[in-house]
């Protein structure tokens, strides 16, 4: 059955209110497999009206809700037919502007348009010099290695490294170490050495696809993302599979429900996470290949994992984004369409104010890149919540994830949305770290990282930064 999520807030929908089949904030529909999304346009952003299954709507080819506005672009709403992808709206505000009609006479369409063709003419000169010179600048480096070749490198540069195929029957599964919401992940031996082995059901294709895709962009090595060695698929059953570097201590949710860290052990922890996010995002031309930035959207503790050296690597790619770059606007654009992860949102506890309201418009870069920030606020929270140095006597709390202590381990988006986006709460800081030497700019740090509005949040580079001096200046 479609699950949609429900959610009801004008007093004038009364017909919905005996709506069927409503656990909390979810829908089970019974006879469509349509979600609906109606939204008000409220200070030029739209806020969710009524969210549920769509009783009316049968057809409802799209897997993401693109909306259509309505009265004057005053309402919008979307269909879909993925789970829970009525939350999650595709917005252009531009697109919605009405379109204008204004008639001028010929004298001042002439008037207009002489001085509009000067400057037209200008640009398109400095465009061509510009170009040239670029061209020139080009070739000269390409002699040096190629001398026939002297086109202009393709704009479009979101290359691929092809990853090797590997053969299953190369592969030893051991035990099972981790079970997601899609895949069941393997200890394994692959060619003498200890590896993890990701496997996906063939239902899942789309995801590791997506996956797949952004592990094989160019120069993903990093030290804080999950080593990649290669993709292959099961032929018993043709479930695809990911073969990884093997994170001794399995994912940071694990690790930190049994482990106390250290000061040091866990600005390591908090460190190799933030750079491994900065390097994520960052937009990368090296040696004539282009790593574009990505944004992970569905960073949680299950989704990093801890390295034998008690470093963080990121993985589960399956939700992230490949993002345009200012300088490549027209590239990757196949790949940002890709927003299927974003319908199947990510997980509860770490998604943004904004993404909880479903009112980002997901085109935007930064906007993706921002909610990536504010999970990242989260997941240090979570850490220093486990280190000793940071509670006197060294009684620490046991691990908990975001708003577990407040809204209970079984949270609902409604429960979120109401704590976290409209009364603005946050994790609680503990009052005593106030007396600590670091304890107001870790609290400072955590605030520039979760705050409500989005512009406001640190970039992750900036995180790694402040995390730098935080050690420099004090180390317990
Ligand atoms: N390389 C690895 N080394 C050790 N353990 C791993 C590795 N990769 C994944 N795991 C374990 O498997 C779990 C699930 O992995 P992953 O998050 O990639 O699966 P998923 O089905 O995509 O998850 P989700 O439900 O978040 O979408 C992780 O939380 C972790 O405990």
């Amino acid at each position: 059955l479609r699950r949609c999520v429900f959610q009801v807030t004008s007093p004038n929908y009364d017909k919905y209110a005996a709506a069927r089949n409503v656990n909390g904030s979810i829908q089970l529909c019974e006879n469509t497999h349509c979600c609906v999304g109606y939204y008000v346009i409220m200070n030029g952003q739209p806020k969710v009206d009524y969210l549920a299954c769509d009783s009316v709507e049968k057809s409802c080819p799209s897997s993401v809700c693109e909306t259509h506005s309505h009265f004057n672009n005053r309402f919008l709403r979307c269909v879909c037919n993925t789970d829970l992808c009525n939350s999650n709206i595709i917005w252009t505000p531009e697109s919605e502007e009405p379109p204008h009609t204004y008639t001028y006479p010929a004298a001042e369409i002439l008037k207009m348009a002489v001085p509009l063709a000067v400057i037209l003419l200008v640009m398109f000169i400095m465009i061509i010099a510009t170009k040239r010179r670029s061209l020139f600048k080009e070739k000269k480096q390409n002699l040096q290695s190629s001398c026939d070749d002297y086109s202009l490198p393709s704009p479009c540069s979101c290359q691929t490294v092809k990853s090797p195929e590997i053969d299953f029957a190369h592969i030893e599964l051991q035990q099972i170490v981790g079970q997601g919401h899609f895949a069941t992940v393997f200890q394994g031996k692959y060619k003498g050495s200890v590896v993890a082995v990701k496997v996906l059901p063939a239902d899942w294709k789309p995801k590791f696809i997506t996956e797949k895709e952004i592990y094989e962009l160019p120069l993903m090595t990093h030290a804080g993302i999950v080593h990649f060695l290669g993709t292959g698929r099961k032929p018993d059953d043709n479930s695809c599979f990911i073969v990884l570097q093997f994170a001794e201590y399995g994912s940071l949710h694990s690790f930190l429900s049994k482990h106390t860290t250290s000061w040091m052990s866990s600005l390591k922890l908090c460190q190799s996470l933030a750079q491994g996010l900065s390097y994520l995002h960052s937009d990368l031309h090296s040696n004539g290949v282009h790593k574009p930035p990505v944004a992970h959207s569905d960073l949680s503790s299950s989704n990093v994992l801890v390295t034998a050296d008690g470093t963080c690597v990121l993985c589960d790619f399956g939700c992230s984004t490949i993002l345009r770059s200012w300088s490549e606007r027209r590239c990757c654009q196949s790949h940002t369409t890709n927003m299927e992860g974003h319908a199947q949102l990510g997980t509860l506890q770490y998604m943004s104010p904004e993404i909880l309201e479903g009112s980002v418009n997901l085109n935007s870069s930064e906007f993706l890149m921002q909610a990536d920030v504010y999970a990242l606020g989260l997941l240090l929270w979570e850490i220093w919540m486990r280190c000793s140095d940071l509670f006197e006597g060294g009684i620490v709390p046991q691990h908990l994830v975001p708003y577990e202590l407040e809204l209970g381990a079984n949270v609902t988006l409604e429960s979120l949305i109401s704590y976290v986006s409209h009364k603005d709460n946050r994790p609680s800081i503990p009052k005593h770290w106030q007396l600590l030497p670091q304890g107001s700019a870790l609290e400072e740090l955590l605030e520039n990282s979760w705050d409500c509005e989005p512009d406001a949040r640190l970039t992750a580079h900036c995180v790694v930064d402040r995390l730098v001096s935080i050690q420099s200046s004090c180390s317990l």
